[in-house]
């Protein structure tokens, strides 16, 4: 359809002529023209909100984007390979989360199909998200459905996302940079849409109502605990205080409001009838009544009990190695060892990866002798002299593993000279080592009675990746990375959720790093996704363009790894969110393709 014809089907509609368009459009070409006051002859570009705008929309919108994460996710996982943007955008049409094909970027930010896009219909005129956001209901906007001529060429499919008291918080849309012209063919997108959109209002109502009882209901058994067409919150007495769209729409048709009503207004049962439809009973033998005679198959969640703020047992470890730790069980394990051998003169072998805090935990041994003693620590990289001794106290030999024949020699001397003074000025050893001295041994690079005269007792710090306290040391080493500024700072849900997906092979180190770098690109109290660096492993190689720019498009086949990270300046996160997979995938999956070095 050419310009002309566009602007003269618009004209004909507004003169209340009939069009073959579909009524909601329609409707939505008149509210530009009679509301809006747009002009269908003048297009305007795609309208971004500046950065400062999108961070405000991004953080009141903070938590439904953490929770509609990983079903967008799912989604994006779906629909890869075939040209989909996702968009996830608040009720007021800004769009503040985003998935596509970083091969398009460009292209995609010019047709606002970008975070920070302004999809309002006041504004951008008829369209996915802001018909949906007027109509409260799922649309498909398909190419000359659009008011304005920009958008023209896309096709958008949205649908709406209500919180638990039915009002709209943000709309979930799908769209085509290009698509083929029968409209038909967007109706898998329509579906796969209200589908998501369904699955993110359960999974709000879920997070929302913990504390209560949420009976949810299907017409069918199959998904009814896995993928349920509807749910209701409840209070202790049975009235409902929270409820799905679906929920509303299905319960609502038995008439009067449904919210605050009792739910024996519109089931068979009480609430001391839900235990009977807990798991555990067959999902066939949990069929409800509803007022209206329909049927309807329920699972019955029980209230969990409120998470008390764990205090942390009385370990009984020393101050000095009690602040090294939250609840990791490894970790625990290991400062109990350590608060036992701190007293002994034994010497100690710490091991982990770098950046573990090995550093930390030698001096923390050392701290629990309370007497002023020296802590003289050693850099063994090379031959180093080992010619001043600490008199008593520790001397700590850091990075052992880096010890040439030469220094492996005069170290050994060095014991022997230890060994030789009175036991009041004898320093106690610590060495520290990244790479496994024991292996070294075997392969013939470092001697075997050194190692035996240093190895006596090993300590292993576990890597960050494996700590189960990570949130904990999230706070600690941001408190820490902090508190020469003014204020109080924390990080986003989704901020969160991308820190503990990572790998962190950089450890406590890396992670101090990244936090610092966040702390500076953010601007008000809240870290959030976009403050957060690349990880540090990513190529050094990454230039200032944007991803995937000066790129050819292509079309078809899903993206390659290859070319995605490529696009990507190699960065794995921003990769692994384009892919809609998480950033371990990603990881892995680069690694088996051998597209980083190990
Ligand atoms: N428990 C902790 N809480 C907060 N920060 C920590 C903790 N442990 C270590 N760090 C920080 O992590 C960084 C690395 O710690 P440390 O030097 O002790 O690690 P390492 O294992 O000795 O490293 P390398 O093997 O590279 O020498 C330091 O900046 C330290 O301040």
């Amino acid at each position: 359809m050419s310009d002309r014809e566009h602007l003269r089907e618009i004209d004909q509609v507004l003169n209340g002529r009939a069009s073959g368009r579909d009524a909601v459009v329609a409707q939505s070409w008149r509210r530009c023209v009679e509301q809006y006051g747009l002009d269908p002859a003048k297009p305007s570009p795609a309208h971004i909100v500046e950065a400062s705008r999108l961070r405000e929309h991004r953080e009141q919108s903070e938590r439904l984007i953490a929770i509609a994460r990983s079903g967008l996710q799912a989604l994006f996982r779906q629909i890869a390979g075939q040209n989909y943007v996702l968009l996830l955008a608040d009720a007021k049409g800004v769009t503040v989360d985003f998935f596509g094909d970083p091969r398009f970027e460009d292209e995609l930010r010019r047709a606002g199909l970008y975070l920070g896009s302004d999809w309002s219909e006041d504004l951008a005129g008829t369209c996915g998200v802001g018909s949906c956001i007027t109509t409260r209901e799922a649309v498909t906007i398909h190419q000359t459905d659009h008011f304005d001529m920009t958008h023209t060429p896309l096709s958008c499919t949205a649908a709406p996302i209500f919180d638990t008291v039915g009002e709209l918080t943000a709309v979930l849309d799908i769209s085509l940079l290009r698509s083929p012209q029968p409209k038909i063919s967007q109706t898998l997108a329509l579906n796969l849409v209200k589908t998501s959109a369904r699955r993110v209002e359960m999974a709000n109502l879920m997070a929302m109502h913990r504390g209560e009882w949420v009976l949810r209901f299907s017409s069918s058994p199959e998904l009814l605990d896995v993928d349920p067409d509807a749910a209701v919150a409840l209070d202790g007495s049975g009235r409902i205080i929270g409820m799905t769209r679906g929920a509303g729409e299905a319960l609502s048709r038995q008439g009067g409001p449904v919210l605050g009503a009792p739910i024996e207004q519109f089931f068979e049962l009480g609430i001391d009838n839900l235990p009977d439809l807990m798991r555990g009973v067959p999902t066939e033998d949990r069929v409800i009544g509803l007022r209206d005679g329909q049927a309807a198959f329920g699972h019955a969640i029980a209230p969990q009990r409120p998470r008390k703020a764990r205090a942390l047992p009385d370990s009984g470890l020393p101050a000095a190695l009690r602040s090294l730790a939250g609840s990791d069980p490894a970790m625990s394990v290991l400062l109990d060892r350590a608060a036992r051998l701190a007293p002994t003169r034994l010497p100690l072998l710490i091991r982990g990866e770098t950046g573990t805090g090995k550093d930390r935990l030698a001096r923390a041994i050392h701290d629990c002798d309370v007497r002023p003693r020296p802590f003289m620590a050693v850099n063994c990289i090379g031959a180093p002299g080992f010619d001043t001794l600490p008199e008593g106290g520790t001397l700590f030999l850091d990075n052992l593993h880096d010890l040439d024949p030469e220094g492996q020699a005069r170290l050994l001397c060095l014991l022997d000279r230890i060994a030789a003074c009175p036991a009041r000025q004898r320093p106690r050893i610590i060495a520290a080592a990244s790479a496994d001295p024991g292996v070294a041994v075997q392969a013939g690079r470092f001697r075997q009675d050194l190692f035996f005269r240093i190895a006596t007792a090993i300590l292993d710090v576990p890597p960050l990746r494996r700590r189960t306290d990570f949130d904990w040391l999230l706070d600690r080493v941001l408190r820490m990375a902090a508190h020469h500024r003014p204020g109080s700072f924390r990080l986003s849900p989704a901020a969160r959720a991308e820190l503990k997906s990572r790998d962190w092979p950089g450890n406590l180190r890396e992670l101090a790093g990244v936090l610092e770098a966040a702390l500076v690109q953010a601007e008000g109290s809240v870290i959030d996704l976009p403050d957060l660096p690349a990880p540090a492993l990513a190529p050094a190689a990454c230039g200032p363009q944007p991803c995937g720019a000066g790129k050819e498009i292509a079309a078809g086949a899903p993206p390659p790894l290859a070319d995605v990270l490529e696009a990507c300046n190699g960065n794995m996160s921003l990769a692994a969110r384009r892919l809609g997979v998480n950033r371990s995938t990603v990881l892995r999956r680069a690694r088996r393709a051998g597209l980083r070095p190990a």
